[in-house]
C-alpha cells in the first residue's frame, strides 16, 4: 500500500514592534521583568513545514547566512518541542522546515521567535494536531519570552518576561517605516548594556504604559507618537552610536516619531498615513544612514497557514533599499 504523505504547510507570521518596553528588575532566572507593548508588523517570514527525507533547516531571503541550520535555529527547537509534547520525538526526523526570511536576523523584530511561533502552527496542522492557541502557546514561552506573541499577533500588553499577554484594543491601522542597520545586535548584549548603565547612572526610564493603551484605543497616530518609548534604546545606542543619527534622520524624513525597535538595531518610524510612510521611506533611503528601508503596518493577525507550497502569494510590502 502507499503510504500517504501530508502536504506542505506554509505559515505568514509578522514580526513586532515595542511601542513600549519598560524593564524592570532582574529576576533570580536572570531575565528582567518587563512591561510591554507589542504591535504585529506586516514586515513577515514565511515558513514551510513538510514531511521531508532529509530532516532539518533551510533558510532564504534576508540575513540568511548568519541564520544557524543546527539546533541552535529556534524553528528547529520549536519542532523538537512540539514532537515532545505530543510524544512523537522518534518522527521529527521526518520533518523539513523551510524559511524563507524577510524580517531581519538579530534586528529586535523578533524574527527568530516568528520562525518558531510558526513552525508550532505549521506542524501542528502537518500532524494534524488540532491543539488550542493557548496550548501552543505554552509551548511557545519555552522558547522564548517573545515567541507567544508571534502565535497571537495584533496588539498586546506583555508581562512577566514578556510572555503573559493581554490583548489591547487598537483602533486603526498605523503605518510605519523600518531602517535595518548593517548587523545585528544580541538581545542579551542590550540587556546586560542596560544593566552596567543603571550601575554607572540613571539612565531615563519610561513612564506608565496607561497613556499608549488609551492612544492605541483612540487610533490618533499623532497620539501614539508622543508615547512612544524604549528603556532598552540608550543601551542599543551606547553599543550603536550610529543609532542616534538614524532616529533623527527619520523623524528630519517627516516621520511622526521614532524608537528603536526591542533590542535594536532596527529603528522604527510611525507616520501619519501610508503615503507619508512611503515618502519617509525613500528620503530615508538616501539618507544613507542604514543598510535597508521597508515600509509596514499593524497590527496585524500572528501565525497563520497559507496553504500549501503552490497557494497563491499575497505580494509583499513595498519595499524601498537603501
Ligand atoms: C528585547 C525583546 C523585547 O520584546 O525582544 P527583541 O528585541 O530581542 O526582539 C525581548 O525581551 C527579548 O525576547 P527574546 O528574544 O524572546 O528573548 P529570550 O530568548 O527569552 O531571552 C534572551 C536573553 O534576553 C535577556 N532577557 C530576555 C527577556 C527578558 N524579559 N529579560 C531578559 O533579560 C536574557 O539575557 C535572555 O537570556
Ligand atoms: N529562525 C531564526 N531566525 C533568525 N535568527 C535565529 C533563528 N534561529 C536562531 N536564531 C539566532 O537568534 C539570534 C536572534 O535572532 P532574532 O530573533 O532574529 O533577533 P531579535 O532577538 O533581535 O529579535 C540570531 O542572531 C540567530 O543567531
Amino acid at each position: 500500500m502507499l503510504a500517504v504523505v501530508p502536504p506542505p504547510v506554509t505559515v505568514r507570521v509578522p514580526s513586532k514592534v515595542n511601542l513600549h518596553l519598560s524593564v524592570g528588575d532582574v529576576r533570580d532566572d536572570g531575565f528582567h521583568e518587563l512591561t510591554t507593548i507589542f504591535q504585529a508588523l506586516s514586515l513577515t517570514d514565511e515558513v514551510t513545514v513538510a514531511a521531508a527525507e532529509e530532516p532539518g533547516v533551510e533558510v532564504f531571503g534576508e540575513g540568511a547566512k548568519s541564520v544557524p541550520t543546527d539546533e541552535g535555529n529556534l524553528a528547529w527547537r520549536a519542532v523538537r518541542a512540539l514532537a515532545e509534547h505530543v510524544d512523537r520525538a522518534e518522527d521529527i526526523d521526518k520533518v523539513g522546515v523551510v524559511l524563507r526570511k524577510g524580517i531581519p536576523v538579530a534586528g529586535g523584530m523578533a524574527g527568530g521567535s516568528a520562525d518558531a511561533a510558526a513552525t508550532l502552527v505549521g506542524l501542528s496542522s502537518l500532524w494534524k494536531l488540532d491543539l488550542a492557541r493557548d496550548e501552543l502557546a505554552q509551548i511557545a514561552a519555552t522558547l522564548g519570552s517573545d515567541v507567544p506573541f508571534a502565535l497571537y499577533g495584533g496588539t498586546a500588553l506583555g508581562t512577566g518576561r514578556g510572555e503573559e499577554l493581554v490583548p489591547v484594543l487598537s483602533r486603526h491601522t498605523f503605518h510605519w517605516v523600518l531602517a535595518f542597520d548593517q548587523r545585528g545586535l544580541s538581545t542579551p548584549r542590550v540587556y546586560g548594556e542596560l544593566d552596567r548603565l543603571r550601575a554607572d547612572g540613571d539612565p531615563p526610564r519610561v513612564g506608565s504604559h496607561a497613556p499608549v493603551v488609551e492612544a492605541l484605543a483612540s487610533g490618533d497616530p499623532k497620539q501614539l507618537a508622543l508615547l512612544l518609548g524604549n528603556d532598552l534604546q540608550a543601551a542599543a545606542v551606547s553599543l550603536r552610536p550610529g543609532l542616534r543619527r538614524t532616529l533623527r534622520a527619520g523623524v528630519n524624513a517627516g516621520a511622526l516619531a521614532g524608537t528603536v525597535s526591542g533590542s535594536g538595531p532596527t529603528c522604527a518610524f510611525l507616520c501619519e498615513s501610508a503615503d507619508a510612510a512611503l515618502e519617509v521611506a525613500a528620503e530615508l533611503a538616501g539618507a544613507g544612514v542604514c543598510r535597508t528601508v521597508r515600509v509596514a503596518h499593524g497590527p496585524v493577525p500572528g501565525a497563520r497557514v497559507v496553504g500549501g507550497d503552490d497557494a497563491p502569494r499575497h505580494p509583499t510590502p513595498p519595499q524601498v533599499h537603501a
